[in-house]
């Protein structure tokens, strides 16, 4: 059984079939509190369908899995309220403004407020906070690309979670982006204590984000560790050169 006091996350022995198909083998793994996992992997090695699975928007085929000490297949509201997700992608609310669309979401997770968490975020607190200060008052389909992830990040946040899934969070960010993302990442994990589990195909990204990061190929975690252990264990000169060796010989393997 898990024993998952202390984990915000644990995973053991996960498995996951699309049909015949079988994309996770016997996934296991956790994260600490306030820790930043970043999970790495070539398409289709099934990070998404990991990330999924531990939100609560994907039934698993076997294994164990909590978040949050609740089995995320039976997460209720108030568990689902401790949770933030920024997907690949949202593509709605077009005519909605941006600080009336943050105002109502987070209207959602007042109930939810504790006297050490208060939920939502202010709507201009974090407006600012993500940097769309100059663009509150514009409708969604008016937003570049960079700034429509900006908002799915605000989105994602606007219930202050204590525990927060970044899938491929800075696609489409331009360098400045970029760095102000990684400045907020380190905001809410020095200021706040956010734990985050983040996918992402930067390495440099994971590189500085991560304490830690899990390489899925194939649906198997091939390697684990924080990025320095991963690169003087394999013997690189950075994370890329680790990554590039782990994945083509984990990909050899998987052709014979
Ligand atoms: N709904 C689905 N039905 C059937 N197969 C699926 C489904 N979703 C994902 N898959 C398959 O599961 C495997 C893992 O996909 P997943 O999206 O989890 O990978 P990923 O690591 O997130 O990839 P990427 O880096 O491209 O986003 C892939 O082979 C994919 O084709």
């Amino acid at each position: 059984m898990l024993k998952a006091e202390e984990d915000v996350v644990a995973v053991q022995g996960l498995r996951m079939r699309y049909g015949a198909t079988e994309v996770l083998r016997d996934v296991t793994f956790r994260i600490q509190p306030g820790e930043v996992l970043a999970v790495l992997g070539p398409n289709g090695a099934g990070k998404t369908t990991t990330i999924e699975i531990l939100e609560g928007f994907r039934m698993r085929s076997a294994g164990a899995v909590e978040v949050l000490g609740v089995d995320p297949a039976y997460g209720d509201e108030a568990w689902r309220a401790r949770v933030g997700v920024v997907l690949q992608s949202w593509r709605d609310h077009s005519k909605w403004r941006v600080r009336e669309l943050l105002a109502h979401l987070g209207g959602y997770y007042a109930p939810y407020a504790t006297a050490a968490i208060p939920r939502p975020w202010d709507a201009d607190e974090l407006i600012e906070l993500v940097g769309l200060t100059g663009q509150a008052e514009q409708k969604l389909k008016t937003l570049s690309g960079g700034q429509r992830r900006r908002l799915d990040v605000a989105i994602g946040i606007v219930g202050r979670p204590e525990l927060l899934f970044l899938d491929e969070p800075t696609t489409g960010f331009d360098p400045v982006a970029r760095h102000e993302f990684h400045a907020l990442v380190r905001r809410l994990t020095d200021e706040l204590r956010t734990t985050i589990l983040l996918t992402t195909h930067d390495l440099d990204e994971a590189s500085k984000l991560a304490d830690r990061v899990l390489i899925l190929s194939g649906g198997r975690i091939i390697a684990s560790g924080t990025p320095a252990a991963l690169t003087t264990q394999i013997a690189g000169a950075s994370l890329e050169d680790a990554y590039l060796t782990l994945v083509r010989s984990s990909e050899k393997g998987q052709d014979r």
